[in-house]
């Protein structure tokens, strides 16, 4: 993406934020407002911006209240932003100007030294995003915070700018420690290594500029180099909590005259069991009321916020761009859903690549690292990164990812968060994942920084659950596709082929051409059809299979079944089939599913015993199979776990029933209302309460 590009996207990014409610509210009275007064009175440029005014909320309220009071928003109205310097090649200095004086995210607006600005101008930075012009004057001032924004929309900067401000120019700057051996003034604490480094990377750079020294201390490293970089003094310590406690047990840390303490990604740290060591490392402090503590995540679960108490001042504030909205996975992400059953995930999803990953990179989540490196062997081109691989391989694999060596990573969670890897265009989730935060920060691996991206779910239609309560919880209004057929990937494949042919020069006409004829002259194919057949063989494909809609499975084909009644189980929908056909063809169907109206049950067949069910139902009283040309919405298959496999479900059915089923009515319209239910089965979705943390 060329810096206009990236530009424009980025302004949209802007604008669509500058929408979102921004809030203000004092904890004690609980009243949102629009009454922040601007700190910044000898900054003429900060008074400049203008408080957004927000709607009384009561919800909002609430949340708010727990973590703190809400900073008021620099952003104003979406039409009146403009980026600026950032297409300067292109545009006049005058232009510049003018649209600077317009923004008013401008970094020049802020109280952003020269050296910084020139930084910021090498990243194409000549704005700041909300998140970040909404926290800079609140972080620069010396309050503690807790940050929220969706996936993708510049946290890091929103901490590593005002800080580092701070320190060199700001209110941290008389008292800081500085020569040689001297203690951090900031710690920064992430869950994961490659995190950390990344986050370490940012300090570094912009640091640098203002001549801060920064470290990272990571687990899987050697401790020496560690050392001695401690030794001779840093400004900045970026790590894992582990290393860092570690580091402090050997003395090789003092962090009495820390001036900053950052949780980023505060509820994953927490959640994966790091409270004890977190709150280990913030109490090393000498005086908790001369240090600013912030926290940021793109989620921050209810129980969090007991937690933010707990490290957090009482006069805290908060900027939450995310609120009570319903939606809390990016926006800038395409959300897609697709059933497969877990045999065909390895066969599917380079189609999947294939039509979604626009030529960029895509990463694929597994629920353990075994089938992280068992994916990741059965897909050429895809390297795999998780908690088993020895460190120094992670880092080689995660460069090598950013570089482009390879476009297909396959990894655990441990790449779920944070991580910020230019042109993602694909993730893939092999399952639903067990929480709702996994959902939200896998999928926000794509979309970033205003740019667009897909995220496509694969799941058993059995445990279709799992993506009702993501759907509930996490605002994502899924589109329920299926598989890639490979006839349609194939159309495009020739185009391609088609389009490389053309460009081949007429030079190798001659040795060819023989061959050519002797092919034209003695098959019954034609010309075209001979032709399209090496354009086939050119783009791979020597045979074109279907894929079942059900569970993806090559060479399948998908029915629907009806039985003159509800069909409260698949064993049910069993003993159906069992009444005009032979065992072994009961026996070889794939994936039983319940329709979500409790009428009909779904599953494959192999396409060659096709016939068999179709002329087999013509001799059963009452029951109707057809061939599905789209999937209808299926029922959660909690209550079907048995059936064949174990029976149950009238519970669940009962639960239909009460949630708007068609069952008191009877079916009417006997088969006439058959395809219009088919037609209209997409509605609904339940779901259940799961918990638990993944594999990393
Ligand atoms: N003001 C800005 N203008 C343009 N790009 C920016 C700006 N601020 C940050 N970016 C870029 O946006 C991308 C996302 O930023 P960052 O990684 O901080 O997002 P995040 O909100 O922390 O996401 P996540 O929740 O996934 O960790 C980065 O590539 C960063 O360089």
């Amino acid at each position: 993406m060329d810096k206009k590009e990236k530009k424009m996207k980025n302004k949209a990014l802007v604008e669509a934020l500058a929408s979102e409610d921004a809030f203000e509210q004092n904890t004690d009275d609980l009243v949102l407002s629009d009454k922040k007064k601007k700190k910044s009175k000898s900054d003429k440029e900060s008074k400049k911006r203008k408080a957004v005014e927000v709607a009384d909320d009561e919800d909002r309220s609430e949340t708010s209240s727990e973590l703190g009071e809400p900073v008021n928003s620099g952003l104003k109205s979406g039409k009146e932003k403009k980026s600026s310097k950032k297409v300067k090649v292109v545009e006049s200095e005058e232009d510049d100007v003018e649209k600077e004086a317009e923004d008013p995210n401008a970094v020049t607006r802020f109280r952003i030294s020269e050296p910084l600005r020139a930084r910021l101008k090498e990243k194409g930075i000549s704005s700041l995003f909300p998140i970040q012009a909404m926290t800079f004057d609140t972080v620069y001032d010396g309050s503690d915070l807790v940050g929220r924004a969706r996936t993708g929309q510049g946290k890091t900067l929103a901490f590593v700018l005002p800080i580092l401000e701070s320190l060199i120019n700001g209110p941290s700057k008389s008292s800081r420690v500085t020569g040689y051996g001297r203690s951090p003034s900031v710690i920064v604490l992430l869950p994961t290594r490659e995190l950390a480094d990344q986050v370490f990377e940012d300090f570094k750079f912009y640091g640098h500029a203002l001549g801060l020294e920064s470290c990272c201390l990571c687990g899987g490293m050697l401790y020496a180099p560690q050392e001695s970089k401690l030794k001779r003094g840093v400004d900045i310590v970026v790590g894992t909590p582990g290393r860092v406690k570690d580091h402090i047990n050997r003395n090789n840390i003092d962090l009495r005259s820390l001036k900053f303490r950052v949780l980023d990604e505060a509820d994953e740290m927490l959640r994966m069991g790091f409270v004890e060591d977190v709150e280990f490392i913030l109490g090393k402090v000498a005086d908790v009321n001369k240090v600013q503590t912030l926290l940021f995540s793109a989620t921050l679960p209810d129980w969090v916020k007991d937690i933010a108490s707990r490290f957090l001042k009482a006069n805290k504030k908060t900027a939450d761009l995310v609120g009570n909205e319903k939606m809390k996975a990016s926006k800038d992400v395409r959300h897609i859903v697709i059933p497969c059953s877990d045999s065909e995930r390895s066969r599917l999803i380079p189609d999947i690549i294939r039509c979604y990953s626009s030529g960029g990179r895509t990463i694929i989540f597994t629920e353990t690292k075994e089938s992280a490196s068992e994916l990741a062997g059965l897909l050429p081109g895809a390297r795999a990164l998780h908690g088993d691989i020895q460190q120094s391989q992670r880092s080689v694999t995660l460069s090598g990812f950013r570089s482009g060596k390879f476009l297909i990573l396959v990894a655990t969670n441990v790449a779920a968060r944070g991580l910020d890897i230019n042109d993602v265009q694909l993730i893939i989730q092999c399952e639903a994942p067990k929480d709702i935060e996994a959902y939200i920060h896998r999928s926000g691996r794509t979309g970033r920084a205003g740019n667009s991206g897909v995220a496509v779910t694969l799941y058993d239609p059995r445990k279709s659950g799992r993506i009702g309560r993501i759907e509930r919880e996490s605002g994502v209004k899924f589109e329920h596709l299926s598989a890639p057929q490979p006839i349609d990937i194939a159309r495009s494949a020739g185009a391609s082929a088609a389009e490389s042919v053309t460009q081949v020069s007429d030079s190798v006409i001659p040795p060819f051409k023989s061959a050519a004829e002797e092919m034209v002259n003695s098959s019954s194919l034609s010309a075209v059809e001979l032709l399209a057949k090496a354009l086939a063989k050119l783009s791979g494909y020597t045979e074109i299979k279907s894929r079942s809609l059900l569970t993806s499975m090559e060479n399948h084909v998908t029915l629907i079944l009806e039985a003159g009644k509800p069909i409260f189980s698949p064993s049910f929908a069993y003993s159906v089939l069992r009444r005009f056909l032979p065992e072994e063809k009961v026996e070889s169907v794939k994936g039983m599913t319940l329709t979500a109206d409790g009428y009909s049950a779904v599953f494959d067949v192999q396409t060659e015993d096709l016939n068999a069910f179709l002329t087999g139902q013509e001799n059963a009283a009452n029951v109707s199979i057809e061939v599905l040309k789209s999937l209808p919405k299926l029922q959660d298959r909690e209550q079907s776990r048995g059936g064949r496999f174990g029976g149950g479900g009238r519970g669940g059915f009962g639960d239909r029933r009460n949630g708007g089923g068609r069952f008191s009515g009877g079916r009417g319209g006997g088969r006439g209302g058959f395809s219009d239910r088919r037609n209209n089965r997409f509605s609904g979705g339940r779901g259940r309460n799961f918990g638990g943390g993944s594999s990393w």
